[in-house]
């Protein structure tokens, strides 16, 4: 078996196995060992019953003394045993394994391992693992890989192929000279990619994510640089200059720009006025107005007779820009299409025509944009929205399209400037660092579980006032069966039931979650924006950009669940006008960590400090730290928390760029990222 081996010389993976991997974008052997654990386990000693605490995971070694009862609710089975231990008894339940039936016999001993809570007067895991005493004896004391899944497959089946893949690790080449190894104690790769799986300690686990963190900002730097130098040769053909349009552009607004977004607009115009191809990260806050700053500049591409393109993360924020755009620039004659991967073939066949013969002259759009029947007519400038969600490859395939059009990213990730610069090394970076006038600094509380009562009498209030309210749900990370699908819907009805019952009336609550078509995302968000819609309940599609002002309140369901960045960012969905808003963070856990690191978002509402407190509140242990919105620029790195390997990758780019490029070109078998060069 080696690397570029479809998965199914795996022993033990079908085609069944294989079909669900696929899902999660494995095909190869070397997809597989880059397919990292979410997460780790290790199993501690059991505890009895009545020492259980809930939210936490636990295990209990206990005896069956039920049979087992299989209920059907909502579509769901719903399995539920009873055990019990000298000290108490525990109700174990688990969705959609109706085998388990015929599995569990009174009188039986087994271990059981999951998250606890109490429910209904007991104490209850919901979908634990459960192992005889003697196989989970074998387990204690291991670090156990767990990975995210999706249905038709579970971590255990990952687990287990990853390790029958594991002698194929040996056969990744390292690319680092062994010198720069042993000078910046960083692990080889073969060795980091079968420590990530299975970690001999927490000592190993921590080097081999330092490594691994370490690869792929070593890729994203000499990316960066490679597109810098492309850039650099470049002189300006589509100079843009045409400062008295924008003036009157910019005056005509219904508000006044800022100074740090009249300072970013004149950073941008002086770049694409000159000789060089601009090339510009224009990072600010959450509500800070960016998106005006863009669409000056496509304005200013516009009136210059040049095509100006925006590419959105999501397809809802590609129209939600779209239709902000074109009511800014029909009254100057400027027209506006929109190219996303859900219009039928025939209006994108009319909007390849569009393009192609310059009929209009700002496109915005979603990945859709730089397929490779899009042609451009004389692409100026091209924007793209959250850096962090485009690889470099994206951008710049969208640059090739044009001849060497303006680049102008934009980002509300807070990133200390010394790092932006190590990161966006080839970009010029302009920071709006103010709100606009007149903002009301939203108020923020933390709140457990007890409080949701009160929290729906604070949010009924502010709908009679006529403002609308956001309500997310995480998603339920790690569930084979509840997706966050059957969150949301179920949270749904269960909230319009309780205002009806308690309100009266007919209060239009309405869900919204990304498995749903484009379509219908869209037309709920519009119900959204025009107010037919009191309160939303969403997943975190709502997360990016999304902008409706008259929104009052967000209401943020199992915080916990969030890294501080995310819940900032979902925060800024509100206080985006006149208004005062409000947050609610309602943590389903008590403890003293978590409720210290919630609070912290009702200390501040500024992005930059809630990154540097979230950096200084993370244990050792946290070796992936959470999941930041937008992160998935890099699945392991995190540039808080390995900032070494991130200024270590700049260091050794800058000292031994030549001679890896070379080691990679002879060596021939893999590139950075580890992935067969096809
Ligand atoms: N100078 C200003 N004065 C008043 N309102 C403004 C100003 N600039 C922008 N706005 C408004 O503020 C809101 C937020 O702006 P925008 O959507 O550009 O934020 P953003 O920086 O892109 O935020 P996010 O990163 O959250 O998407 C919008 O409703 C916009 O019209």
């Amino acid at each position: 078996m080696v690397l570029g081996d479809s998965i199914k010389t795996i022993k033990g993976i079908g085609d069944k196995t294989a079909a669900a991997m696929s899902k999660l974008g494995i095909y190869t052997v070397s997809d597989l060992l880059m397919y990292y654990p979410r997460t780790y386990i290790s199993y501690e000693d059991p505890v009895d019953i009545e020492n259980l605490q809930t939210g936490m995971r636990q295990s209990v070694r206990v005896m069956i003394n039920s049979r087992v009862e299989v209920r059907k609710v909502r579509g769901l089975t719903i399995s539920i045993v009873y055990a019990k231990d000298f000290s108490g008894t525990i109700k174990l339940m688990w969705f959609n394994c109706p085998f388990l039936r015929n599995f569990f016999h009174i009188g039986q001993e087994f271990v059981f391992s999951g998250e606890v809570s109490y429910k209904s007067g007991m104490m209850t895991m919901t979908q634990p693992e459960y192992y005889t005493p003697d196989k989970y004896s074998e387990l204690t004391n291991v670090w156990q890989p767990v990975y995210t899944v999706t249905p038709g497959i579970t971590s255990k089946t990952i687990q287990k192929a990853a390790r029958n893949a594991l002698p194929a690790a040996s056969g990744l080449v390292d690319y680092l000279p062994e010198d720069v190894l042993s000078e910046y104690g960083i692990m080889d790769l073969p060795e980091a990619v079968a420590s990530i799986h299975f970690p001999a300690d927490e000592y190993h686990l921590k080097l081999a994510v330092k490594r691994i963190a370490f690869d792929e900002f070593y890729g994203f730097i000499s990316d960066m640089h490679r597109l810098k130098s492309d850039f650099a040769g470049y002189r300006n053909e589509c100079v843009i200059s045409c400062d008295e349009e924008v003036r009157r552009f910019i005056e005509k607004l219904s508000f006044t720009l800022t100074n740090a977004q009249m300072n970013a607009v004149r950073d941008m115009l002086e770049d694409m006025s000159s000789d060089h191809v601009m090339n510009r990260l224009i990072q600010g806050d959450v509500g800070s107005g960016k998106t005006i700053v863009a669409a000056v500049g496509l304005f200013a591409a516009a009136v210059s007779g040049w095509q100006g393109v925006i590419m959105a993360p999501t397809e809802v924020l590609a129209v939600q820009h779209y239709k902000e755009l074109h009511a800014q620039f029909e009254p100057y004659g400027i027209s506006v299409g929109l190219l996303t991967g859900s219009m039928t073939v025939k209006e994108k066949r009319l909007m390849y025509q569009d393009i192609k013969n310059g009929d209009v002259s700002v496109i915005v759009g979603t990945h859709a944009l730089i397929q490779d029947k899009v042609e451009y007519n004389r692409l100026g400038l091209v924007v793209t929205d959250e850096q962090h969600r485009f690889g470099v490859k994206q951008r710049e395939k969208l640059t090739e399209k044009g001849g060497h059009p303006h680049t102008l990213v934009m980002s509300a990730t807070p990133i200390p400037r010394t790092l932006a610069i190590i990161m966006y090394g080839d970009l010029d970076i302009s920071v709006i660092d103010e709100l606009p006038a007149g903002r009301i600094p939203i108020k923020n509380c933390v709140v457990d579980e007890s409080y949701r009562k009160t929290a729906q009498s604070f949010i009924m209030k502010e709908v009679s006032k006529g403002h609308q309210v956001y309500i997310v749900c995480p998603m339920v990370e790690a569930s084979e069966v509840l997706d966050d699908v059957a969150n949301v819907t179920e949270y749904t009805e269960e909230l319009r039931e309780t205002l009806r019952s308690q309100y009266g009336g007919d209060i239009q609550v309405t869900c919204l979650h990304g498995k749903m078509k484009a379509d219908e995302k869209n037309a709920i968000l519009d119900d959204f924006s025009n107010g037919s819609i009191s309160i939303l309940v969403s997943t975190t599609v709502i997360e990016v950009g999304i902008n409706n002002p008259n929104a009052t309140v967000m209401m943020v369901e199992n915080a916990e669940r969030f890294g501080l960045a995310q819940l900032h960012q979902l925060r800024g969905r509100v206080g985006r006008g006149k208004l005062q808003s409000y947050c609610i963070f309602v943590s389903g856990k008590k403890d003293k960590d978590t409720m210290e690191r919630l609070e912290v978002l009702e200390k501040s509402n500024d992005g930059f400090y809630i990154a540097g407190e979230d950096l200084k509140m993370r244990g050792p242990g946290d070796f992936f730290g959470i999941r930041q919105s937008g992160e998935v620029m890099f699945k392991i790195g995190d540039i808080y928390n390995h900032a070494d390997m991130l200024k270590a990758a700049q260091k050794i780019y800058e000292d031994h760029g030549a001679e890896i490029d070379r080691t990679i070109e002879e060596k021939g078998i893999y590139n950075r990222y580890f992935q067969p060069v096809l």
